[in-house]
């Protein structure tokens, strides 16, 4: 693993929730840019809460989370939105897409908070277009879903594909998946991912993907375990 070029560290990271049940205690986790992480354990073991740690919409209760060496702590709410909207992309358990928009306008959601991101997909509203067809593509969706089908009305095989390609235009440094797969079939769960993989690939976009299936664990670069038991504090 390079270390001159760190995606993520994670440093005595420790979470507890208000009501005191449960926390999270993580060992300190690092990442090189362009790896691929599996994250895994039962529920409840706290894998979306690392996520949302991950991705700054939690604070930690002690502890530290650095994505491309910068600190969330040491950052304002506005320019953690602004760092989140630059170098990360989010694929939620739910998809999270509007269902009356199409899904080449869901896609460009992705880069719309994000000058970074957009001139990464092209600049222009066009080339931005081509770009998110071309996602959409290469995820296995068919050209004639693209533009005319709002996308509330495809199944949820094709919506995982809109929910990938918007958490991944304009390449993102880290994308986040949270067992975005848990509705498919094996046999669909494992294309989808081999496709999903070689995007990142092409973006050199490094993966933290959570999921309680550890039959998925073969298509990651490497492995990580959540205990299932709560942690005193
Ligand atoms: N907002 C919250 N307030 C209080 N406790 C919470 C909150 N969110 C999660 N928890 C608790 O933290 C623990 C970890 O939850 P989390 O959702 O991170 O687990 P998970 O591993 O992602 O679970 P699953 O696989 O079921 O999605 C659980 O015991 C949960 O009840």
């Amino acid at each position: 693993m390079s270390t001159a070029q760190p995606l993520l560290r994670t440093r005595a990271l420790r979470h507890f929730w208000p009501d005191g049940g449960h926390a999270l205690a993580l060992e300190d986790l690092a990442a090189a840019r362009g790896e691929s992480l599996f994250l895994h354990g039962p529920s409840g073991s706290g894998k979306s809460t690392l996520l949302g740690l991950l991705a700054g919409v939690l604070a930690p209760s002690s502890g530290d989370v650095l994505i491309l060496d910068t600190s969330f702590s040491s950052m304002s709410a506005a320019a953690r939105d602004r760092f989140r909207a630059n170098h990360l992309g989010y694929i939620f358990q739910q998809f999270n897409l509007l269902p009356f928009l199409t899904p080449i306008e869901n896609v460009l959601l992705g880069c719309a908070w994000s000058a970074e991101r957009r001139k990464r997909a092209g600049g222009t509203h066009v080339r931005m277009a081509a770009e998110a067809q071309r996602l959409l593509s290469s995820l296995g969706l068919g050209a004639h879903v693209w533009s005319r089908t709002k996308t509330g009305e495809l199944s949820v095989g094709q919506q995982q594909r809109v929910a990938a390609a918007r958490a991944l235009i304009g390449g993102p440094a880290l994308l986040l998946a949270d067992e975005p797969t848990s509705a498919l079939d094996a046999s669909s769960r494992d294309a989808f991912l081999k496709l999903l993989l070689e995007e990142c690939a092409i973006y050199g976009t490094g993966v933290v993907f959570v999921s309680h299936d550890l039959a998925l664990a073969r298509h990651f670069d490497r492995t990580v375990a959540l205990a299932s038991a709560p942690v005193e504090s």
